[in-house]
């Protein structure tokens, strides 16, 4: 069952946010959170996550309100990886992942143990930053940072993993061995993306939101249609099938852009 939003409603300021979204995330599965910037999706993570209180509506955890579910027990099974995390300086990025295991020691202050240890250096392999495990954390890069964390959420071995744009700061191969990573874990996966084409070439199920509201969910052959994206994004799209139905979008124009017309027709011709 994993992750299942009811009717959520979060609001800030006496504006709605995120807006009456009910899903159901699909156990095992790599899920795509796409809409335009300030659509909701960091607010409807968080909510997913319990680091939110929903104004109205539940969220689910196998059937429990995550609400009500003790939070040490909630870390256990889920992982979060944010946009922008600030991390102690003086942490060691090995320091950071050991972070991922404190949900699964029998006390929060005992010590890394050597399965804590192995869990951590397995998920830096996993994710290509094996060698930099000594390094100072405010030394990485982006990119390296980035990945460190993504490590630190794996070595938490959830059940559910919740991603913010985690292909930020990743040069196009890391982001293609991102996503090769989180389509092959049995973990369920929900990522927010920009990127609509790796998202329909990754994701089994995608959600797309506009101004809060849920206004499309399914395979990426149903939800990213030329019509969504325009009406979505305010962007005309170009949308071809692969062989195994999959599509892919050539942007050819701002919807109502000027010389929107004429560098529409020079894409087509
Ligand atoms: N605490 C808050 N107080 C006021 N407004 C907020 C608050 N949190 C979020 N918002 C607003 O809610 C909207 C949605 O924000 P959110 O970060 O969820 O969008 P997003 O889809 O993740 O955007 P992006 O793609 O730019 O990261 C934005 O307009 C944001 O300014």
């Amino acid at each position: 069952m994993s992750l299942h939003a009811h009717d959520v409603t979060w609001t800030a300021q006496g504006r709605p946010i995120v807006d009456g979204v009910t899903v159901e995330i699909a156990p095992g599965g790599l899920t795509g959170l796409l809409g335009p910037n300030g659509s909701g999706k960091s607010t409807f993570l968080r909510l997913l996550a319990g680091l939110l209180r929903p104004a109205g509506g539940t969220v689910l955890l196998d059937g429990h309100d995550l609400d009500r579910l003790p939070r040490r027990d909630v870390a256990r099974r889920l992982a979060v990886v944010a946009q922008e995390v600030s991390t102690d300086a003086e942490l060691t990025v090995l320091d950071v992942v050991l972070l991922g295991r404190i949900p699964h020691r029998r006390r929060l202050v005992a010590p890394a143990g050597e399965d804590d240890l192995e869990h951590a250096r397995r998920a830096l392999r996993r994710c290509g930053v094996g060698e930099l495990e000594r390094r100072r954390w405010p030394t990485l890069s982006g990119g390296e940072r980035q990945r460190v964390n993504i490590a630190r959420a794996l070595a938490q071995e959830p059940a559910e993993l919740l991603l913010d744009e985690p292909t930020n700061h990743l040069d196009i191969a890391h982001q293609l061995a991102l996503l090769d990573l989180l389509a092959a874990t049995p973990v369920t996966v929900v990522t927010a993306l920009h990127d609509l084409n790796l998202a329909a070439q990754y994701c089994g199920h995608l959600l797309l939101l506009h101004e809060g509201r849920l206004v499309a969910a399914g395979p990426p052959g149903q939800v990213l249609t030329s019509e969504t994206v325009e009406r979505v994004y305010r962007v005309r799209a170009e949308i071809t099938r692969s062989a195994g139905g999959r599509p892919s979008l050539r942007f050819l124009s701002r919807a109502g852009a000027a010389g929107a017309d004429r560098s529409g027709a020079a894409a087509r011709a």
